[in-house]
């Protein structure tokens, strides 16, 4: 600081003497004017003194007086020249005496502040480079004002390119909307002619639902979405493995969004049930894909059991004025090929026979039957089913999951007119997890029940084999759950099957054995369906005969 304030202490002292020099050189320079000045004036004066070429007479006293006079002027110009010159070279003097401060002081200022002067060294030297750039800058200037120009004049072209292109877009918009119109006409056209075919044929329909990816699927592994649905056709399913898609046709697909109601739409069934035929619905899939969701639901949401049976009581009441109905339910759950009945508090064992009554028909001994009233009652009953359903699982380690639940409801109508009488019957199965023994590591108990469970569902893929092959042998008695679902799989019935599967990746394998086996149900004819009624003692159904 102190450096500083001496610097700018010097630098004033500097630019005052500069400044005095400067005002004296002034000075200086003026007086040298005002005496040429006068100098030129007196030039050009009449000179006093006339050079007298004549011979003059000297002695004369005004000659000799004029002389006197004109001696003592020159010699007071001589004086004043003489001042002039000696003031002249004082001045001089004292020029260079301010020339000589003023270099010491720059080269006290250089000794202080090198690196002042290095930078402004430095700036000299940046100093014409920044000027050539300076200089370049118009030309710069000049070139973005021309692409400015060019610019705006594509931005106003842009503007009508874009609404053409947007007219092209709308107009190829419009052809892709009609001819998703034209497709979705087209495969509703299919199915209600696929429809009117499997009603001709007895086809067992074929319904799948894809489970939504829930929060606890989210945390494993593999939980890419594999299946995917079509939006304009309800029965095609896609499924993507190793890279490849495989396309599936069903009757029906629920996307994972589905609700309970829209799965439940089985009503026409429902209603032939109570006409008096036989009908089965059953829900397969791998362990977890929602099988029971789909078939019980929960409390708040429940699936199909409850809302068939809502709507056969509804349907009841409709008809009462002409009809009068008897329905009755029982439910057993099949475990390790052993019966148990839901309905009675112990969970008894249960084996199945032919009825005694001669009929052929297969009878239970034991099997609790209850009556129903009204929906309410069903309610009641469904939910003591359920109940022992997890009790007994609890006792047998956890079973529930992994034993076959039947529930069966049977209509028994009475035409109030003709004293004609239907027998209808309703099959709601929630078969137990279809995954492969090799997957599920099963050991011991565990083994065995995974075995009986393939083994059911082993024999349930053997039915649908041979009546989908139209055989005359169907192997009903190769396992308990075929053997209970004879009267409803066999020829004349109407069976639909649910197939769950889930949208993951990791469970593509069991989700692709499942729509293989799913196509292969759809394939199964059970023929025109046939009533169950008999008329003045007369049936009019040929008999579903056992095997
Ligand atoms: N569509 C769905 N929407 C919401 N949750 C579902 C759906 N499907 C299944 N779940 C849930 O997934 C879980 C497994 O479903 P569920 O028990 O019905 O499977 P499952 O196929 O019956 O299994 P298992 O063969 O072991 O009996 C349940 O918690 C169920 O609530």
């Amino acid at each position: 600081q102190q450096q500083a304030e001496q610097l700018s202490h010097l630098e004033h002292q500097r630019e005052q003497s500069e400044w005095r020099k400067a005002e004296e050189l002034r000075r200086r320079e003026e007086c040298v004017r005002e005496l040429k000045l006068e100098l030129d004036k007196e030039r050009n004066k009449e000179p006093v003194v006339k050079y007298v070429t004549q011979t003059v007479e000297i002695e004369s006293p005004s000659t000799l007086l004029q002389l006197s006079e004109a001696r003592q002027q020159n010699e007071q110009l001589s004086e004043k020249l003489r001042n002039q010159r000696e003031r002249c070279r004082h001045l001089e003097e004292n020029v260079r005496h301010s020339d000589e401060v003023s270099c010491n002081l720059q080269h006290k200022v250089f000794k202080l502040y090198p690196f002042q002067n290095s930078s402004i060294a430095c700036l000299y030297v940046k100093f014409p480079a920044l000027q050539k750039r300076l200089s370049a800058l118009p030309s710069t200037l000049r070139t973005i004002k021309t692409d400015y120009a060019s610019l705006r004049s594509q931005v106003r072209n842009f503007s009508d390119f874009y609404g053409t292109a947007i007219k092209e877009a709308k107009k190829q918009v419009k052809a892709n909307k009609d001819l998703i119109e034209k497709y979705r006409k087209e495969v509703a056209l299919r199915r209600k002619y696929h429809e009117q075919l499997v009603e001709l044929k007895g086809n067992i329909r074929v319904l799948c639902r894809v489970k939504p990816v829930l929060k606890e699927d989210q945390h494993e592994e593999g939980q890419t979405v594999v299946v995917t649905t079509d939006p304009n056709n309800e029965s095609a399913l896609t499924v993507l493995s190793k890279g490849k898609a495989k396309n599936f046709e069903l009757d029906k697909v629920f996307h994972p969004q589905a609700t309970q109601e829209e799965v439940s739409r089985v009503k026409p069934l429902i209603t032939s049930c109570i006409d008096g035929y036989h009908v089965c619905i059953f829900a397969y899939g791998q362990t977890g894909s929602g099988k029971t969701y789909t078939m019980e639901g929960s409390v708040e949401n429940p699936g199909i059991n409850q809302r068939a049976l809502k709507h056969l009581f509804n349907e009841i009441e409709e008809r009462k004025d002409m009809w009068t109905y008897t329905v009755s339910v029982s439910s057993v759950e099949i475990y390790n090929e052993v019966l148990r009945d839901l309905l009675s508090k112990d969970g008894e064992k249960l084996d199945i026979k032919i009825n005694p009554d001669g009929t052929g028909q297969l009878h239970v001994p034991g099997l609790r039957v209850m009556e129903v009233k009204s929906f309410q009652h069903i309610k009641k009953i469904l939910a003591i089913a359920r109940k022992n359903r997890i009790t007994f699982g609890t006792q047998m380690n956890q079973h529930s999951s992994r034993s076959h639940a039947l529930l069966t409801v049977t209509v028994l109508g009475t035409d109030l007119a003709s004293g004609a009488k239907t027998t209808g019957k309703l099959n709601l199965v929630d078969l137990a997890g279809s995954e492969r023994v090799w997957k599920s590591g099963a050991e011991g108990e565990r083994l065995k029940e995974a075995q009986n469970i393939n083994r059911s569902l082993l024999a349930l893929g053997d039915v649908i084999q041979a009546l989908k092959a139209h055989q005359t042998h169907i192997p009903f008695r190769n396992s308990r759950l075929t053997y209970l679902l004879q009267d409803s799989l066999g020829k004349g019935n109407k069976t639909a099957m649910v197939v769950q599967v889930s949208s993951l990746e990791s469970n593509v394998g069991e989700t692709l054995c499942s729509l293989k086996f799913a196509q292969r149900v759809c394939k199964v004819e059970l023929g025109p369906a046939a009533r169950k009624i008999e008329t003045g003692g007369h049936n009019e159904s040929p008999h579903s005969s056992p095997e």
